[in-house]
Formats: C-alpha cells, structure tokens, sequence
C-alpha cells in the first residue's frame, strides 16, 4: 500500500509507523507545535536601544535556561547532569550562548520565575541583552533551535495569563488598553481595569445575581413553607429590582467609558471663512490644514488624535457650510453634517465682526447640528472695537443670543449657557486662546467626571463599561433580571432560569464561563511578545 494510502485509512497506525521508523533513526522528527508548547518572543521594540527584553515561557523555561545561561560565578554543570537551580525573581549577571554550539550570543541579565508566580502563570525567563538588530536576532534564531521551543502569536502571553488564572478578561482589555494609551486619561483609566478593578466591580454584581438565585433555588427545592422564611420570593424581586437600577445607571452613563478610552470625537464646524481651519491649527499646534482668505478653501474633513488637558481627542476640521451648486463642495457639506452628528462634542466657529454686523446668521442652515452638546468659539475679535472685552462670557452669549434671535431655541441655548460654552477670541493674534483652551479642557472634565484639579478619575465615577462587548453583556444581564421580575412566583423554575442567565452573561465579560468564540477577538489587537 503507498504510504499516503495508508496514512489516510489508518491514521493512528501510520502515526505509530512513523514515530516507530524515527526512533529507528529513518527521519529526524520535527515536534508539533502542540509538542513545542514553550514560547519566546522579544517583549521590546526591535531596534537600537539600551536594553531588549526576550521572554521565554512553558514547561521547558527551566530547560531553556540551563542551555543557554551561563554564569560567570557558578559553574552551570555540576557534573552528573546536575545543573544549579536559579533562584528565583533575582537578576542574574551571565553570559548568553547558543545552546548547540557554544558560541558567545551577548553578555547580559536573565531572571527566572517559577510558574504560578510569573506573569503567564508558567515557567518564565526573561533575558535582558543589550538592544541591536543583530544581538536580538541571534538570540532569537538560537532559541528556535531547541526542540521545545517555538515563536510566541501576538498576544499569547497574555493569554496564558488567562487561561491561567492570572487575569479576567476585563484586566487583559485594560492591558491592551494601557499599551495602546495616549494621554493620561487613557493610562489612568486602562491602568485600574488592568489592575483588576473591574473584574472585582463585575464580580460584585455577578455575585449579587447569584444571591437572589440561591433564594429562588430555595424555594424550587424545599418549597413555600417548609423550612424556608416566607416570602423569600418577594426578597428576591427586591435584591433583583435594587440591582436592576444599579445596572441601569452604568448602562445610562452616556458611553463615558468608552469615549474616554477611544477619544472624544469633536467637530469643528461653521459658516466658510468664519477660522475653523485655523482653530484646527491652534489646536495641533501646527499648520495641518490649509489656510486661506478664499471662503471654501476646507472642501473635506480632516481628521487629528490631539491630547487636550490630558483627554483624549479625535478633531474634525470640515467644509465650511453654505448654499452652493458646486458638486465636490456640496459632497464636502454632507460629509460635515454627518461628523457633526457623530461627533461627541461640536465648536461652531463665527465670525464675531460678521455677527455683529449681521452679515451672517449663527442659525441659518445649522440649527439642526446645534445641540446641547455644541459650544460657541466667537472669532476674529481683533477686528472689533478694543472696547469688547474677548474673553467676556457674558458678551459673547449676548452678541450670540440677539444674532440668533427667535430662531434659537430657547432650551438648547440655556444648555449651552449652563456648560459656559461661548468664548470670543482672535485666533490670529492669538488673544482670548489660552483662556478658551483651558475653559475648553475644563469643561469636557466636567462632561466626562473627570476632576479638574488633578486630572485624577474620581473613584466613585470611574466608569465601569469600557468597551462594547461589556455593555452588550450588561445590556442582556438588565434584560434577564426584567425577565425574572416580570416572572410570577408560580413560575419559579423559569425565574431561576432567567437569573442563571443574568448571572452567565455578567460571567461572559470576566471570561469566567463560556468564552472560547470571544477570546480570540480580545486577543488579536495584541502585538506579540505581550
Ligand atoms: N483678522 C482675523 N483673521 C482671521 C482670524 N482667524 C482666521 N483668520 C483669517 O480668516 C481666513 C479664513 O481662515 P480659515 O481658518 O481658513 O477659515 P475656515 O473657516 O477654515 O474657512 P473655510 O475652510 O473656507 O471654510 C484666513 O485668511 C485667516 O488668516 C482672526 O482671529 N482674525
Ligand atoms: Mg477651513
């Protein structure tokens, strides 16, 4: 029978066969990478650098190290095969060698950690060399040269660490979360999910969900009455109930987590010519758009991630808005309109002088993009009469509610009055910007929770969804406990039923149950060696 017969129709026997010939020396084996389950990877950026950080992790970690470590005051073999442990968590001083030839790869620091207590909950060693392209790839090469040993996925250290225990899934989301942050915000934020504040918050529910369960379970297995408090069902709607608002009150936190953690989405909008462009370059601190005296010179949106105040801002300089006939200028309004309304918060940029001199209406053609959550830069007071103080509030909400006149509406004004959202500058001689800046910053602080004396997130508002996939569990949790309040006690077995699942899906966002389909989604935004 030809052997790719045979290996089709009997595959464990072929499998026999072919380890039986190798162990006779017919072929060399070349383990699986189920077989090879320990894995490097270099945990630093590749490149120029005072120190590169390779990290090794699985059974064989131990193995790995007595290949290739070599310390100048202990003598690595003992004779009779006995190798000297290292001691653990504590910086060695040694030589690195390829573990086949012998060679000199780098002189360096290695540190070994017993699993559980490493980072992934294996065996760990971490090498610590001096950071060029060609020391990190020798090392690199002569570590794939042992058998036990193969490359790390992206992220898949930090997936042991899960499927060890070490870290629930919101803990491994603020860890992506803390790599990828921007402004300290960002940091603050990914670093209290990743030290596991949110895995207590959710746990805490979950444990909560599970109490009223314990009740409702009482009554299916001993019944009303008999040895059990009367109307335990009643207490259960009450936990249930107070737990309910609870959820609903993170769910109704105006996406502030998730804001916070992918950037406040703000447009800058407005009539042609009124400085809008220039209000992006303040912004930037540098000429990223195109400034003109040609009203219409910003026919597209342009979009920039900026750090305000520590906040994390994407900001979108668009077409200014007018009538026209022109088809790649009206495509450029429909475009601005549409970031206007995804935006979080909006400028609309004026022509202070043009105001005044009711050359334009605020109002006209923009009264739908203005909204509560739309703030007012008054521009181009250099123009004016010095006698106008530009960084008046008072003032500029004047000039700004008698050029809106009756067309303003009335609720949305008084909105923006209360977030003291109106500001009069000269973006050109840069008068009333620093003041603009920090009221700016302050008052998106205010918006988000966000204590404008220290930048810290308050403790009691840190918010507690931080990415979709959390609120869509949540969302369905809040439904389930609906479910079992709406349930009558008659129906106790489908009351259970529906806490079990508000439970499990409360579950779903730690990763403590059922998660295999959600991992790799986690997972995959992680670059390798973490
Ligand atoms: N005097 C004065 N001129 C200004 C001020 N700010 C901007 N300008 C000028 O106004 C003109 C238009 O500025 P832009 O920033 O391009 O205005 P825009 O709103 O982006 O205009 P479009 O892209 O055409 O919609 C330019 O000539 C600027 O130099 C200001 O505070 N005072
Ligand atoms: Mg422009």
């Amino acid at each position: 029978m030809m052997l790719k017969t045979f290996r089709r129709q009997c595959p464990a026997a072929a499998r026999n066969f072919l380890c039986a010939s190798r162990i006779r020396g017919i072929s060399t084996v070349t383990p699986s990478d189920a077989q090879r389950n320990t894995i490097f990877a270099l945990s630093t950026p590749p490149g120029k650098a005072g120190v590169a950080v390779i990290r090794v992790s699985g059974p064989d970690a131990l193995d790995v190290w007595k290949r290739i470590i070599r310390n100048a005051r202990r003598r690595g073999d003992l004779g009779n095969g006995i190798y000297y442990q290292p001691e653990q968590r504590k910086m060695e001083k040694c030589k690195i060698v390829h573990p086949e030839s012998g060679e000199l790869l780098d002189d360096g620091l290695a540190v070994f950690f017993r699993g559980p207590k490493s980072f992934t909950t294996e065996d760990v060693v971490e090498l610590h060399l001096h950071s060029g392209r060609a020391i990190i790839s020798a090392v690199l090469s002569a570590l794939a040269t042992i058998k036990s040993c193969r490359p790390a996925e992206p992220g898949e250290f930090t997936r042991r660490a899960f499927l060890g225990g070490r870290m629930d899934l919101t803990q491994v989301e603020g860890l992506r979360d803390l790599l990828e942050a921007q402004t300290d915000t960002q940091r603050k934020l990914a670093l209290r999910a990743a030290a596991g504040d949110m895995r207590v918050r959710y746990e805490e529910l979950r444990t909560q969900i599970i109490h009223c369960l314990a009740m409702v379970e009482a009554l299916i297995d001993f019944g009303e009455g008999e040895e059990i408090e009367e109307g335990i069902y009643e207490q259960a709607q009450v936990e249930a109930r107070n737990l309910l608002r609870a959820i609903n009150g993170h769910l109704n936190d105006s996406r502030r987590g998730e804001i916070l953690r992918t950037g406040i989405r703000l447009a800058i909008f407005g009539p042609p010519n009124a400085g809008k462009s220039s209000l992006l370059n303040f912004l930037a601190r540098r000429e990223a758009a195109i400034v003109t005296p040609i009203p219409g010179t910003t026919r597209d949106v342009i979009e920039l991630s900026l750090d305000i105040g520590g906040l994390p801002i994407i900001v979108a300089d668009t077409a200014g808005l007018r009538k026209t006939e022109d088809l790649v200028e009206s495509i450029g309004i429909e475009r601005t309109k549409k970031a206007v309304q995804d935006a979080d918060v909006s400028i609309c940029v004026l022509s202070l002088p043009e105001m005044l001199n009711s050359v334009v209406s605020p109002s006209k053609g923009k009264t739908s993009l203005i909204t509560e959550n739309t703030c007012f830069l008054l521009n181009k007071a250099d123009l004016l009469d010095s006698t106008i103080p530009t960084a008046s509030l008072g003032v500029a909400s004047q000039l700004l509610e008698r050029a809106m006149g009756k067309e303003a509406n009335g609720e949305k004004m008084e909105a923006a009055a209360r977030w003291e959202n109106i500001w009069a500058v000269s973006l050109q001689n840069g008068k009333g910007t620093e003041e603009f800046l920090q009221s700016f910053a302050k008052s998106l602080k205010h918006r988000y929770d966000i204590s404008a004396d220290d930048n810290v997130l308050n403790d009691s508002y840190t918010p507690l969804i931080t990415h979709t996939r959390q609120r869509v569990h949540l969302e369905s949790a809040a439904r389930f406990i609906e479910a079992f309040l709406s349930t009558p006690p008659e129906d106790v077995v489908l009351a259970a039923e529906e806490l079990r699942y508000a439970a499990q899906a409360v579950g779903k966002i730690s990763g403590l149950i059922d998660v295999e389909d959600v991992l790799d989604v986690v997972f995959k935004d992680f670059c390798i060696g973490k």
